[in-house]
């Protein structure tokens, strides 16, 4: 069956569910041949079966992910089931298995979240690929999961985040969706609770019921759809030391990632918002559908994006500025950037332009940055603007590495020690 033949069998009509659907959960149409694995609470997964499902931890567009218990090796594990639709399908797999640094190897942070086993399970909705990786946390808040979790992003914060596109670029990946729900943090000393003691300590999850209208197969739905756990929240009530340095940064979802010495670069997820110019442009001038290719240089500029956000100052392009399109990125970009290059000229001349500031207001808007970071309590807010306006640099040939990046006097010159 192709792909489009399993989009097309999903379910669209949530009133086949007699309570229809909540924003905050993951589709219950999507519980349909090719689509999500239907997982309750107290499911054991695997062959022989060995991972008790304890808690939900939160959905994306292509899984569900749940904390389970690791009977075999009484551990704390996260598993990511993903889509009938997408097993096979995706590179995600190989990519965490070349990131997995052996518990063996000189005490290297792995910097890339750990994949620890993985294998294939079979719902009425077909085969699921499971990954088994380690707890991690996300860095900053999601606001989904209302978690209160967050640590202090430090000038160690954002050279551990460099550190871990540097390795995963050494290992011949690029990422392409770097963003701040990125990247997430290790979660230490998860294992010392029992799963009564997570249930015990947990509020009950609020559960949404399933309950079918019309004839569907019941094998193909959970009885209900529940709530994720706030992390966030139980870390900082029984684990606080997971919110305090040291920090241990992990890069997280590897959906769109691939492998540059290989296949040519897969369309780019990213939202307009972190992408780089060289892709944003492309999607400006030629549609959002354009395919642009992209490499681990494009990775440097989102991780520049990225910092703006971790630190704490949210719009990097105009925060004064509502209702900012995508078509209105390469504009900000230019300006940011100080440049303006002759195949952009046209695009933005035909445009109206959505703020009075141009290329030539780049020094001023830098400073403006400066002063910003420095009223909220940044380290070194000269160092850290230099450091973003050598990543932000339209042309990527022109981006330094990520491996050159851990050399710059922002990391290297005198800074906080957590
Ligand atoms: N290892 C983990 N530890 C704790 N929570 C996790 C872990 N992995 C994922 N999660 C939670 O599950 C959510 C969905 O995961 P993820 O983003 O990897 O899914 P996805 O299907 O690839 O989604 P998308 O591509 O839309 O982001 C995350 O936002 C996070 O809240």
């Amino acid at each position: 069956m192709s792909d489009s033949d399993f989009s097309d069998s999903f379910a669209s009509d949530v009133d086949l569910f007699g309570f229809g659907d909540d924003e905050d959960y993951e589709s219950s149409a999507a519980y349909s041949i090719g689509g999500l694995c239907p997982i309750k609470l107290g499911d054991v997964l695997g062959t022989p079966p060995r991972y008790r499902v304890i808690s939900k931890l939160g959905f994306g567009s292509f899984s569900t992910v749940w904390l389970a218990r690791d009977r075999v090796l009484s551990r704390t594990v996260a598993l990511k089931v993903v889509k009938a639709e997408q097993t096979g399908q995706s590179r995600e797999l190989g990519i965490l298995q070349r990131l997995v640094v052996p518990a063996s190897a000189p005490s290297k942070n792995p910097c890339a979240i750990q994949l620890l086993d993985s294998f294939e399970t079979t719902s009425a909705n077909g085969v699921h690929q499971v990954f088994v990786t380690e707890l991690t946390v996300h860095l900053l808040d999601q606001p989904w999961i209302c978690s209160r979790f967050r640590p202090r992003v430090t000038k160690d914060v954002l050279r551990q985040t460099v550190e871990a596109l540097a390795f995963i670029h050494s290992r011949g990946i690029a990422h392409g969706d770097l963003h701040p729900a990125n990247f997430g943090l290790a979660v230490p000393d998860f294992d010392q609770f029992s799963d009564a003691a997570i249930w015990e300590m947990t509020d009950v999850p609020e559960t949404w019921p399933l309950v079918p209208t019309c004839d569907v197969d019941l094998n193909s739905f959970p009885p209900y759809i529940c709530d994720a756990m706030d992390l966030g929240a139980f870390l900082l009530q029984y684990l606080p030391k997971a919110a305090a340095p040291p920090y241990s940064v992990r890069i997280l979802d590897f959906g769109s990632a691939y492998l540059v010495d290989g296949s040519p670069s897969p369309q780019y997820k990213t939202p307009a918002y972190y992408s780089a110019p060289e892709i944003a442009f492309s999607r400006a001038s030629l549609g959002k559908e354009a395919y642009a290719p992209w490499d681990q240089r494009s990775d440097i500029w989102s991780l520049a994006v990225t910092f703006h956000n971790l630190v704490g100052a949210q719009g990097i392009y105009d925060e004064s500025l509502m209702g900012v399109t995508a078509n209105d990125i390469p504009y900000f970009m230019a300006s940011l950037c100080g440049e303006m290059p002759d195949a952009w000229r046209d695009y933005i001349a035909s445009h109206e332009p959505p703020s009075d500031r141009t290329h030539e207001d780049a020094d001023e808007i830098w400073k403006e940055k400066e002063e910003q970071f420095a009223a909220m309590g940044v380290d070194d807010p000269p160092g850290l603007v230099k450091l973003m306006r050598r990543m932000l640099v339209l042309d990527p040939a022109k981006r330094p590495t990520a491996a050159e990046l851990l050399d710059d006097p922002y990391f290297v010159g005198k800074g906080d020690k957590d």
